[in-house]
């Protein structure tokens, strides 16, 4: 039950005696246009209870570990911050089963950033994109939470230049080990420090070294990290300590933040709280 004092979550109500609160009564969902295919199948844009916009995960059987999901899905229910993509549910008693989140108009971040002109996409706005993805990330660190996969792709974007982290944790569940594995083709190498690519060691510092390369990827509007070099080339770079180039007319300031997050030792980055607080000096005194 929900305490009088605290907001219900969105997914509140719904324990209608056959359903547990994070679980979606699939009656009660429209499915509508198809917003592209990722990793786990097909996503369609949905209208929930006939007026909440929802984005709509229909899982490809066998792409990944389902029970457990549904389990974690009810602690993903309680994250909730404005800078992270809201789940609001899954639709379990069925094949495939759906994802059900908040909806965001524009978007990957990756995808805003490369099809809106630079005019419009000031350092101020860059910045503040970054300070955004910051804020959600420091929620997730705050309760120890791992992201596994931060990237411009898994951010999205809303009206106003409003920006939030998605599938925070979904990692842990896909199948697919050319995913899961550090050598598989699928695995996000550019993304990932040394000490995961060794020892596969994920903490909120494996986040932070990812959050250098969105903000690498943010300020350079969209390029892919290392361009056209391969996985298997990024991580001989990486181990030899070789880093992202500054930005074409990013602030050292900026850069230098980007640096922090790529130390070779975890513990010597910054928090995703210090970079939050180093961030804002940047927005309040250079911009
Ligand atoms: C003017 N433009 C026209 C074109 N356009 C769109 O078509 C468009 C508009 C809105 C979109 N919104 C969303 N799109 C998605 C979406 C769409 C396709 C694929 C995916 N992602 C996935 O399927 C996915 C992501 C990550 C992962 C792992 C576990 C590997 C981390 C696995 C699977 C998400 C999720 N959302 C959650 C909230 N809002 C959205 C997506 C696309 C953007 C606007």
């Amino acid at each position: 039950t929900t305490p009088c004092d605290r907001p219900a979550p969105p997914t509140a109500g719904l324990s209608h005696g056959q359903y547990d609160k994070w679980e979606i009564d699939p009656s009660e969902l429209v499915l509508l246009e198809e917003l592209g295919a990722g990793q786990f199948g097909v996503v369609r844009r949905g209208k929930w209870r006939g007026r909440i916009d929802t984005a709509v995960k229909m899982m490809k059987e066998g792409t990944m570990s389902e029970d457990d999901f549904i389990d974690e899905a009810k602690v993903m229910t309680k994250l909730q911050h404005q800078n992270l993509v809201q789940l609001y549910g899954v639709c379990s008693k069925h094949r495939p089963i759906y994802i059900v989140t908040e909806y965001m108009r524009h978007g990957s971040l990756f995808n805003y950033l490369r099809r809106t002109s630079p005019d419009q996409l000031g350092p101020a706005v860059l910045l503040d994109m970054c300070i955004q993805v910051c804020k959600g990330m420091a929620y997730l660190e705050r309760h120890n939470y791992i992201h596994r996969d931060l990237a411009a792709r898994n951010c999205l974007v809303g009206d106003e230049n409003v920006v939030k982290v998605a599938d925070f944790g979904l990692a842990r569940y896909v199948l697919d080990d050319q995913y899961t594995s550090s050598g598989g083709t699928k695995f996000p190498i550019k993304w990932a420090p040394p000490e995961v690519l060794n020892y596969t060691r994920f903490s909120s510092k494996s986040d932070v070294w990812a959050f250098g390369v969105l903000m690498w990827e943010v300020f350079t509007c969209g390029k892919v990290p290392y361009g056209r070099v391969k996985n298997s080339e990024v991580a001989e770079m990486v181990q030899r300590g070789m880093l992202l180039e500054k930005p074409k007319g990013c602030l050292n300031e900026i850069y230098n933040v980007m640096r922090l997050c790529w130390r070779r030792l975890p513990e010597e980055r910054p928090s995703f709280r210090a970079l939050k607080e180093e961030l804002a000096v940047i927005a309040n005194s250079v911009l």
